[in-house]
């Protein structure tokens, strides 16, 4: 099996009509660590949560360690699941060890000296309330009942939410080792960019609902790249404008592309890029630079408009019309 998860086209639309899974087509290649990421209202939840069997897709395929998701499918499924859900539906009132028995009671497997362990891992009293816990140690909480069962798939939704830096990557350790011992695959959520590019192997990239980008994490940086080039004279920015080329800024002398080497027609390589732009009459390639994960996110996802906040009111004008 190459695959822990398929997605083909999936469509998914919300009562009031909203789309919220507009044709998203994904990979998760088994025994990976996935990063699906994504502006807020992207449709990361909404797969995991179809992923769960706990969505109907209105539209499109999907399967899960091998098998397509059918409502006989994936109550099955659950067992090989560990899911830590955005916001875990934990009983306020109950103690961390009622919890953790209420959970042992519904799954055949259960590895109670590991979760024991990580519990102590992250200083969580087992005779707290649920109520009394914070919001990172909900979240760390949650992991080890996904964990607890031994699952071959863990979806964690937005994991890192009100985790201290510490704590962060104490949990970030966990599921390295989870995933390099154990096998598990690993498919999560989030908008920690810093924490996504430590800990996954590839990247989804979700935009309205649809795979902008799907790349393992090394040929994304490979790929994706800013170029510098100075011009000795005016020169439309059009010209500059060859296939692989997604963003022109203007700078002071020159100009600031931002490219994908190997996106569909064009470049094979990010130096087969620069030679054509240098072969353009009066521009010099000043400069090739790397971009990092949230660079990248955001040279795919913010539109020139949000770059700026919007200005104050500017009260001479509103006084003029007072
Ligand atoms: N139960 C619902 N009813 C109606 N619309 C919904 C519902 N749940 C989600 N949506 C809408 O579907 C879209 C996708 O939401 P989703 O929660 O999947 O996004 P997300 O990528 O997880 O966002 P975030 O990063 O903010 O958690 C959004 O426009 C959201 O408002």
């Amino acid at each position: 099996m190459t695959a822990a998860v398929e997605i083909r086209e999936l469509v998914k639309r919300y009562p009031g009509g909203t789309v919220a899974l507009d044709g998203l087509s994904l990979t998760v290649p088994a025994g990976s660590v996935y990063a699906l990421v994504g502006r807020n209202g992207a449709g990361k939840t909404t797969t995991l949560r179809i992923l769960m069997g706990m969505l109907r897709a209105d539209g499109g395929e999907a399967a899960v360690l091998g098998h397509a998701l059918t409502p006989r499918a994936t109550s099955r499924l659950r067992a090989r699941i560990g899911y830590a859900p955005e916001r875990p539906g934990l009983y306020p009132a109950m103690r961390v060890s009622e919890v953790l028995a209420f959970a042992r009671s519904s799954y055949p497997r259960w590895n109670e000296r590991r979760t024991r362990t990580y519990l102590e891992t992250f200083d969580l009293p087992l005779t707290a309330r649920v109520r009394q816990l914070s919001r990172g140690q909900l979240a760390m909480l949650s992991l080890c009942l996904a964990v607890a069962h031994d699952p071959q798939l863990l979806l964690l939704d937005d994991p890192f939410v009100g985790l201290d830096p510490v704590h962060r990557r104490l949990y970030m350790q966990l599921l390295l080792e989870e995933n390099a011992r154990f096998g598990r695959t690993v498919m999560l959520s989030t908008h920690d960019l810093y924490a996504a590019s430590r800990l996954a192997d590839t990247v989804g990239l979700v935009h309205r609902g649809q795979a902008l980008r799907e790349s393992p994490l090394d040929a994304l940086y490979e790929t994706e790249k800013r170029v510098r080039v100075t011009c000795e004279r005016e020169l439309p920015e059009e010209q500059l404008r060859l296939p692989g080329v997604r963003l022109v800024e203007r700078e002071a002398h020159g100009y600031l592309l931002t490219v994908t080497a190997s996106g569909g027609a064009g470049p094979e390589s990010v130096a087969q890029l620069t030679a054509r732009l240098g072969q353009i009459p009066g521009v010099r390639v000043a400069g090739v630079y790397d971009l990092d994960l949230e660079a990248i996110f955001l040279s795919y996802v913010e539109s020139p408009g949000e770059r700026t906040l919007p200005r104050p009111p500017d009260q001479a004008a509103e006084a003029a019309l007072m």
